[in-house]
């Protein structure tokens, strides 16, 4: 996840700085993994660190007493498995928005094993919207509140990566794509479409739109 404040600054191709944030978010045992047992070995035990507990511990193992096997992992922020949509949402994505708003580029991508959770921090649920919905529904709202001082245009892709195949989720019929250098050597999709949209909702159903025709694996949208 990026996010322009405090954050870690690295050099882009161009020559450019941009701002790096990397948050771990620890989601909570699902019904299987209780029914069967399991206990989280992951803990958030401060802002920005987590601790991974040894799973093979034994603690009547005498020989290795003193030998702690944890794992100490710091992140620019943390959120433990009680945390909720928003509170993610506003600290790892809010903060872009009114760059976004002035025209530069951001990027917001979930990364993990599959299950991880990503979908859910992503796109989330009716009920419990992920960080795509609450971040174009800000969006939106800013620019209708500056509309006469500006003039806006978002639009949408929506592909998939499998198996290093790419394919346009918005037009499977285009079948795969290639992936291409352009003159500045900014990386293209050849032949994605792209979409003009006006509000959340519509973003919304683009991307169940896009779902329905495959199997949800790898995604990105832009
Ligand atoms: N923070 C959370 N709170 C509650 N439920 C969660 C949370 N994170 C994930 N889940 C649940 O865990 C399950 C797996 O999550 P999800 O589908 O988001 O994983 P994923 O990383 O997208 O997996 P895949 O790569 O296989 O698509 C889902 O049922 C989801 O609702």
């Amino acid at each position: 996840m990026a996010q322009p404040a405090n954050d870690t600054k690295t050099t882009t191709k161009g020559g450019g700085e941009q701002n790096l944030t990397v948050a771990l978010r620890i989601r909570p045992l699902n019904e299987d993994e209780n029914y069967n047992g399991a206990k989280s070995i992951a803990h958030k035990v401060q802002a920005k660190m987590v601790v991974l507990m040894d799973p093979m511990e034994d603690h009547d193992d005498v020989l290795r007493a003193n030998r702690s096997r944890e794992k100490q992992f710091v992140f620019d922020c943390t959120f433990d498995s009680n945390a909720l949509q928003d509170e993610v949402y506003k600290n790892t994505t809010r903060s872009l928005l009114p760059n976004i708003i002035n025209g530069y580029n951001a990027t917001v991508f979930a990364y993990g094993a599959t299950g991880a959770g990503k979908t859910y921090t992503m796109l989330g649920t009716d009920d419990e919207p992920g960080i795509m919905a609450r971040g174009l529904n800000d969006l939106f709202v800013e620019m209708d509140r500056t509309k006469e001082e500006m003039k806006y245009k978002v639009s949408m892709s929506y592909l998939e990566i499998y198996n290093e195949m790419i394919r346009d989720l918005l037009n499977p019929s285009s079948g795969i794509l290639d992936l291409r250098e352009d003159a500045k050597g900014g990386v293209q999709v050849a032949g994605l479409s792209e979409v003009t949209t006006r509000s959340t909702n519509e973003v919304m159903d683009m991307l169940f739109q896009g779902n329905k025709g495959e199997n949800s694996r790898t995604y990105c949208c832009k």
